[in-house]
């Protein structure tokens, strides 16, 4: 059985992942080295980077899908590469996962695609798991007529709706997203922003949000980290990270995206914007 608090590997209660000189390799190509992060409980945290710089091979290290290749990773007090598999299972099971192609099972309905990891995992009876997979996809907002349509007949906002319930199915403690507004309209993305921390504030996990959604950054974000050169240049505030001195940072914050995603949370706060 895994014990979730006061290993000896417990950073303290606040700090629920903490990645400690992370190695990552693909045969000759260094993605991470000596990369350090953390995340506190119940923030969201936004990792960004240029395209390449290992964010998707960062969460896949912590959600288990790759092995490091040096470093040590703790998530939930528990170091990942001395836990055995069954271990190793039951703290996965402590996670949501929304990855960006993370699609649902097409010949599943909604219902039946959120029902599917109750079934799987907390040995739920179908009939048992289908009335929690409704009650989940109310949650992220679908009509109650959705838990009998198939991901095909649904918009993109609504499959991502859907992929979210999924994901949140096993009442998870950690949330990893992976682009989730990609491919949403600006409309639809906001309107997943707003629902990601409408459910974080009510249920209080904490979510691992890889983007490049300036929108979503401003939206939703405690703390962002930049990934740069295999490891995390800087992980604070948005307003910090947005001053920090470094030629990508200043471009992708200052460049004309990142004012208007400032001047859109500057306007919203003040009460200019419905
Ligand atoms: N399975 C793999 N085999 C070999 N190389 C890989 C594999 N997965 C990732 N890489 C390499 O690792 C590096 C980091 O990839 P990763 O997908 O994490 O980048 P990213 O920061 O998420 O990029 P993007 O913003 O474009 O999605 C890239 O050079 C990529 O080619």
């Amino acid at each position: 059985m895994v014990t979730t608090t006061h290993t000896q590997h417990a950073q303290n209660d606040q700090t629920v992942i903490h990645v400690k000189g992370l190695i990552n390799r693909f045969g000759p190509v260094v993605v991470h080295d000596d990369l350090d992060l953390s995340l506190k409980r119940g923030e969201i945290l936004g990792v960004v980077g240029g395209s390449g710089t290992g964010k998707s091979v960062l969460l896949r290290s912590i959600v288990g899908l790759k092995r490091p290749n040096g470093g040590t990773i703790d998530v939930l007090g528990n170091r990942l590469n001395e836990l055995n598999n069954e271990q190793r299972s039951q703290i996965e099971r402590r996670f949501g996962v929304l990855f960006q192609r993370g699609a649902l099972f097409s010949s599943l309905n909604l219902q039946e695609n959120v029902a599917l990891p109750l079934i799987e995992h907390a040995k739920l009876s179908r009939k048992d798991a289908e009335y929690l997979a409704r009650i989940k996809l109310s949650l992220v907002g679908l009509p109650t007529k959705a838990a009998l349509q198939f991901p095909e007949s649904l918009s993109g906002g609504m499959v991502k709706r859907a992929a979210l319930a999924r994901a949140l199915a096993l009442d998870p403690d950690i949330l990893f997203l992976d682009e989730p507004t990609a491919g949403l309209d600006p409309i639809g993305a906001a309107a997943f922003d707003q629902l990601l921390v409408t459910l974080r504030d009510a249920l209080g996990f904490s979510v691992f949000l890889v983007t490049h959604d300036l929108d979503t950054l401003y939206a939703t974000c405690d703390r962002v980290a930049v990934l740069s050169q295999k490891r995390v240049l800087v992980a604070d505030t948005l307003e910090n990270v947005a001053n920090t001195d470094d030629e990508w940072v200043q471009a992708y914050f200052k460049g004309p995206r990142g004012r208007a995603a400032q001047y859109a949370t500057n306007a919203s706060t003040a009460g200019l914007k419905e």
